[in-house]
């Protein structure tokens, strides 16, 4: 079973900035959002109010049925699970420690077995990879391991602060497809934060563009490509397209 995301009317200040100014969308349960914008528009802000790392000053966040806020904290953040932009593995803990933490915490009977599968799903194996620290993984497969992480409490709602920006444009083509695998194994619900329109295109049901703290559109890519609501949604698909076709080669 997977778990609706809603956003309702959040608004959020830090001192005389505006984070957020009423933003509000709906991540249907099973599918993949990409929240994309320009840095400074509110994006990982906005992701943050779903695990309690922000409140917002108003509106509220809710998943499945209940509101974040009715949930102890440490319980909403263990059975969400979530992919910041270093990955957060903890770098004196070997790989398989790190994606046993959370199958731990939470008492998990078969939270061995669940590790084990998480780590086979991204591609790292337990008997090759369980062992390494981190820093002897590459930069693709320590973002694996952290999606290894993020999972291995079978968790149903995912959410992933730009995890594949640091990557070069080769190991970000494998982790797409690794993301893609797993959501297919998995059926979670998942909200990314991603500065690359191309990006929420390949991965995303639904894109939410935000711009100065506000949603400008909600809808699948190609929706936005074909009826922006705004010129600002067009210049974003016209950059993104003049950016795949100085990838093509000449
Ligand atoms: N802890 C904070 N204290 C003060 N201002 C903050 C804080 N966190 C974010 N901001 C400001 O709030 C606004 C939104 O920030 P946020 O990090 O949500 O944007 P973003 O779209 O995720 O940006 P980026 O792509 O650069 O990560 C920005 O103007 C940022 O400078």
């Amino acid at each position: 079973m997977s778990l609706t995301l809603e956003a309702r009317h959040l608004g959020h200040r830090y001192g005389s900035v505006v984070a957020l100014d009423d933003v509000s969308f709906v991540v249907p349960a099973g599918t993949v959002a990409a929240i994309v914008g320009e840095s400074g528009s509110g994006k990982t802000t906005a992701l943050r109010c779903f695990n309690r790392l922000v409140t917002p000053d108003t509106g509220d966040v809710r998943i499945g049925d209940s509101g974040v806020e009715s949930e102890a904290i440490d319980a909403l953040r263990r059975r969400i699970g979530f992919v910041p932009q270093t990955g957060g593995l903890l770098p004196h803990w070997s790989v398989r420690r790190n994606v046993m933490l959370v199958p731990r915490l939470t008492g998990m009977e078969d939270g061995n077995t669940a590790a084990c599968e998480a780590l086979r799903l991204v591609g790292l194996p337990d008997e090759t990879f369980g062992d390494r620290l981190p820093r002897d993984l590459s930069g693709g497969q320590r973002q694996r391991a952290a999606l290894a992480r993020a999972l291995a409490a079978r968790q149903e709602v995912v959410l992933l602060d730009e995890p594949f920006g640091a990557l070069d444009a080769i190991s970000r083509a494998e982790i797409h497809g690794v993301f893609e695998t797993v959501r297919a194994a998995r059926g979670f619900t998942a909200l990314l934060v991603t500065h690359d329109l191309a990006e929420a295109a390949r991965l995303a049901d639904l894109v939410i563009v935000m711009r100065a703290g506000r949603v400008e559109q909600a809808a699948p890519f190609a929706a936005l490509r074909d009826a922006p609501a705004t010129p600002y949604v067009a210049a974003l698909v016209a950059r993104a397209r003049d950016g795949a076709r100085a990838m093509e080669p000449a």
